[in-house]
């Protein structure tokens, strides 16, 4: 399947009826379905707890739903994870010590058995802002910087399919801007399907084709909200003011329990 790689191929994600709980007895996730289209960017968001890591980590492959189902294009995850063409990029970067930036972001195409692209792993460095850094170590860098060196390595393969946990977390606010102005264009520019959890709804608008919003614990799916923006989004909108309100109010009346909710019963 090599000849598919980088294409522009997103995939298209099915959660059917998704249930999670776990060991423990915890009920993360409640008869969750949702459809990701192919090449558009989803944002997840909903209050604390709600299920919206173990839903990504279930779509990753790395969960097993207790009940319902999860396929990309029709196969299961494990298939696509396999072959190399989903990443992931986690709130907590996990580099490995002994390497350098580029070679942690090298290692992504090592693993996903892609030839080495050294124009590649330094446009995204640059991107990332992470000029002169290329030969540090993760121990030299910031937890900002680490997490910045992590979506480089989440982006260099060009994933069909690209999960991003909260990966801005321990990035600063000025970053965090200059990230969500620059990274769209690399994700869409390869057509990926791309979902991001967030607690930050400016963040979801900016970002974001469609905002999902979960219900507190165990999560359901209570507001979808396609985001109507032209893109590229710069500065502050009135119309994109408004869009963050929505969003907003489906979280409070979830919080509430009053949300008609698309997924209840
Ligand atoms: N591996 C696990 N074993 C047992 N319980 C877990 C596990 N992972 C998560 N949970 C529980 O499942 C629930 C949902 O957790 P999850 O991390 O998916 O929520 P979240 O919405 O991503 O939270 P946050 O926004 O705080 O990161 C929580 O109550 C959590 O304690």
């Amino acid at each position: 399947m090599e000849a598919d790689r980088g294409v522009g191929v997103g995939v298209a994600v099915e959660v059917a009826v998704a249930t999670k709980v776990y060991a423990g007895g915890t009920d993360a996730l409640q008869a969750t379905s949702l459809t990701l289209e192919a090449g558009r960017t989803t944002a997840l968001v909903g209050p604390s707890g709600c299920g919206k890591s173990t839903l990504l980590r279930m779509i990753a492959g790395l969960e097993a739903p207790t009940a319902g189902r999860v396929t990309l294009d029709g196969e299961a995850p494990e298939v696509l994870q396999r072959r190399g063409e989903l990443a992931v990029a986690f709130q907590d970067p996990s580099l490995l010590p002994w390497r350098s930036v580029a070679q942690n972001i090298e290692l992504a195409l090592d693993l996903a058995r892609l030839p080495r692209n050294d124009d590649r792993v330094a446009e995204l460095i640059a991107l990332v802002g992470l000029d002169g850094f290329a030969t540090a170590t993760p121990a030299e860098l910031s937890g900002g910087m680490r997490q910045r060196a992590a979506i480089a390595r989440a982006l260099v393969t060009a994933p069909r399919l690209l999960l991003l946990d909260e990966p801005f977390g321990a990035v600063d606010e000025l970053t965090r801007h200059e990230l969500a102005r620059e990274l769209p264009a690399l994700w869409e520019g390869g057509g990926t399907t791309t979902l991001l959890v967030t607690h930050s709804v400016a963040e979801a608008v900016r970002l974001a084709d469609r905002v999902i919003v979960l219900s507190p614990r165990p999560g359901r799916v209570i507001a979808d909200i396609p985001i109507t923006l032209t893109r590229p989004r710069g500065a502050e909108s009135a119309e994109a003011a408004a869009l963050e309100r929505t969003v907003r109010d489906a979280l409070e009346a979830g919080r509430a329990g009053t949300a008609a909710g698309q997924n209840a019963g």
